[in-house]
């Protein structure tokens, strides 16, 4: 027996070795799948004498694919560079570069990125004389996406249209789409809808792929979509053998059309299929296989499998109960500076979370102790393209002496701002005003200020920029620091475009740096807006760590899998995991959806899994933090927990949704018992925006806390 085969199970080498039928892998996290399908790869390479070429594998991310390509080399050396590995876009890149030519396009064909969806929308806004605040560019381009995934095309999608918003919607999908046909540009959409008409309708190009490929592999077949699904058949020819393999309980991403029935029907498309159930668990402790598998057990929605593991480890679960996301970074670090002195590689460890946002506290807190980090999948948070427009906004409005030498550092901040949100200045514009500064020896805020020799309309455009960033300005000593941010924010119409672009998670990132703020405050009760953003300054500039030995930070998403000796499953707290926002939004569905995604999250670990939360104030929820509920439904007997359980509070959410109400409204004169008399300027969530006489100013306050009373008329 080949060597490889010789390190699995019996269930393993069983579906590594039938290659005679279609089979079909249904097993639990951590049970080998993955592993299989390279042991299968290498025995048709080694053992069959397969060419390598005809074998695909096809893997869910372009992590995903490397891994694969360096595991399999280790296995099987450099035959492993030829097999057909990747995932379902770059496969379909490369089924359009090769025949794309069929249907109109050139072999360089454009692919278009969200950007370039909005660039070609954006003439039809100004040409029909659209509102963009009622019609958002993100909502018109997802209806455009969940048309052409329906296969509905425009003249279809006319007749369908019910009521004035999708007839505008079905317009602007035919405009868009003759205008990238006349571009020959292809969106993500339709790389795969593209490549899937070309195989659909052209027999040769089919038979042709069909003719290279005799072994057909999907890893993490729960998450394929029906167009995906769909490629794969037109792909597997008559005498191809598919091999797909995937864990219903991992499904993740049925927000994006992702389809468990898939995997749950491949028996009733390919009757000949053997389904092959794998129970040995080779990752992960009994505790977190135990633990894992507890939670999950709480999905109603699902089949109950049996997973047992035979590793050695008792290590339990180590629960963290913290302060704030100040401690609880902290007591990360610390762990992760113990472990590492004992000799554990950085590269052994992830922190995990549910949102992009929870890397600010850790980055942190990484930088300041000195361990080296990385972020797979996403950008550092000040790296963000939202937290640097907050933070040129905060630069422009911290700047008051205009005869300071490194005033033309603040253009860049202008021309960052200047059009976020978008008022209507244009390049052109731009750029005369530039000329103009350099003219005149002076920055561009102040020729925005006195603009000479242009226009009315420009001068106008302009006035209202400078109007902006003065009265932001004037209201400087009205706020605490993290308020006035997000009174910039709000004042700015920053947070209105965020909103209209469905684009929530950004606003997360900016309530993260309202947090930041405070948290600095907090350690320097000195700091002033203008060292805040030059000790800023020191993180942005620094060089990254991405090369070297490094901790690996991710989203749980981005963690599909992998596995890590140490995990750190942080902000596990009510609100964030499981969000409160995909709760409220789609109800009993999306909390078991959560509940997959904390199975996926815990069973990432192999030896050593953290779970932690903080009780912090929260600027996000607005509200001190609770623990996950998903916590109550790990078995005490598998982690360190102290004997009284923690109480999640799933019910303080509802308070913060609004379901207590507030007893005063906007315009109410109120009274508190410190700061005396004001007036209620703005109500959001739980908190109100006071203006209490000018020796006081503007307050943020808890609306329910009793010393804040109507003064009744
Ligand atoms: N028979 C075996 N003997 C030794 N180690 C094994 C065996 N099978 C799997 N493993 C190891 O167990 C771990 C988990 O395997 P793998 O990643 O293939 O699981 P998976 O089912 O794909 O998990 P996931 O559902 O998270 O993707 C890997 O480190 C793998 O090398
Ligand atoms: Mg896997």
């Amino acid at each position: 027996m080949n060597s490889v085969l010789a390190t699995l199970n019996a269930p393993q080498r069983e579906a590594a070795t039938t290659i005679d039928r279609h089979v079909r892998i249904i097993a639990g996290a951590g049970s080998g799948k993955t592993r299989v399908l390279m042991a299968r790869i290498a025995y048709l390479i080694e053992e069959i004498g397969i060419y390598p070429s005809r074998i695909l594998a096809i893997t869910f991310t372009n992590k995903a694919t490397n891994e694969m390509k360096n595991r399999l080399t280790d296995l099987i050396g450099d035959d492993a560079r030829i097999v057909r590995i990747s995932t379902i876009h770059s496969l379909c890149v490369r089924i359009l570069r090769e025949d794309g030519d069929r249907l109109g396009y050139p072999k360089a064909f454009v692919i278009m990125d969200n950007d370039d969806q909005r660039q070609i929308l954006r003439p039809f806004y100004k040409e029909w004389n659209i509102d963009r605040k009622m019609y958002p560019y993100a909502r018109a381009i997802g209806y455009i996406s969940d048309c052409k995934t329906a296969g509905v095309d425009p003249d279809e999608a006319m007749k369908l249209a019910m009521g004035p918003t999708q007839e505008l919607f079905a317009k602007f999908y035919r405009e868009y789409e003759a205008k990238r046909k006349e571009m020959k540009a292809m969106d993500f959409d339709d790389l795969l809808l593209e490549a899937r008409r070309l195989l659909e309708k052209e027999k040769d190009v089919r038979e042709k792929w069909q003719k290279r490929l005799d072994y057909i592999h999907v890893d993490e077949f729960q998450d394929v979509d029906p167009v995906q699904y769909h490629i794969v058949r037109l792909l597997t020819g008559p005498d191809a053998k598919l091999c797909v393999v995937g864990d219903p309980d991992q499904t993740i991403y049925t927000w994006r059309g992702a389809s468990v029935e898939i995997i749950l029907r491949f028996d009733k498309d390919f009757p000949d299929c053997k389904t092959i159930v794998l129970n040995q668990n080779y990752r992960s402790t009994q505790p977190i296989l135990n633990a894992s598998n507890a939670v999950i057990r709480h999905n109603k929605d699902r089949i109950e499998k049996e997973l047992f593991t035979e590793l050695p480890g008792d290590r339990k679960i180590d629960l963290q109960e913290c302060a704030d996301d100040n401690e609880e970074p902290l007591t990360i670090a610390r762990k992760i500076h113990d472990a590492h002195a004992a000799g554990l590689p950085y590269h052994d460890i992830a922190i995990l979370y549910r949102s992009n946002f929870s890397s600010r506290a850790f980055e942190r807190i990484l930088r300041k102790t000195g361990i080296p980090y990385r972020i797979y999948g996403g950008l550092r948070f000040y790296d963000r393209q939202e937290i640097k427009d907050a933070l040129c906004y905060l630069r422009l409005c911290a700047h008051k002496d205009e005869a300071d030498p490194d005033q033309f550092s603040l253009d860049l901040a202008v021309l960052r701002v200047i059009n976020q949100p978008r008022r209507a200045i244009g390049a052109k514009t731009i750029e005369k005003l530039q000329d103009q500064a350099a003219k005149r020896h002076i920055n561009l805020y102040e020729v925005m200020k006195d603009p000479q020799g242009l226009g009315n309309a420009v001068v106008n455009k302009c006035r209202g920029f400078v109007e902006l960033i003065e009265e932001l300005r004037a209201h400087r000593a009205d706020y605490s620091l993290e308020d006035y941010l997000d009174y910039i924010m709000d004042e700015s119409g920053y947070y209105r475009m965020l909103k209209e672009n469905n684009e929530e998670d950004r606003i997360d990132n900016i309530k993260e740096l309202q947090q930041d703020i405070a948290q600095n405050l907090r350690e320097d009760p000195d700091m002033t807006l203008e060292t805040y953003l030059q000790d800023i300054a020191l993180f942005t500039d620094r060089e990254d760590d991405q090369a070297g030995e490094c901790v690996n930070l991710m989203t749980v998403h981005a963690a599909k899998g992998l596995e890590f000796h140490s995990v750190y499953l942080v902000n596990f707290n009510e609100g964030i995991f499981p969000s409160a926002r995909s709760v409220q939004e789609g109800g009993n569905a999306a909390l078991e959806e959560e509940r997959r995604l904390c199975y996926v999250a815990m069973t990432r670990a192999k030896e050593s899994l953290c779970i932690s939360w903080n009780g912090g104030y929260s600027y996000m929820l607005e509200q001190n933090k609770t623990p996950s509920r998903f916590l109550l439904e790990i078995p005490k007997k598998w982690t360190n927990a102290p004997q009284e359980k923690p109480k999640p509070q799933p019910q303080m959410l509802l308070r913060a949704a609004g379901h207590r109400r507030v007893p005063f409204h906007k315009g109410d004169l109120v009274e508190h018992t410190v700061y005396g008399q004001g007036v209620v300027i703005r109500l959001e969530g739980g908190v109100a925006t006071v203006a209490f006489d000018h020796t006081v100013g503007i307050k943020k306050l808890n609306a329910f806390h009793p010393s804040l009373k109507k003064v009744s008329s």
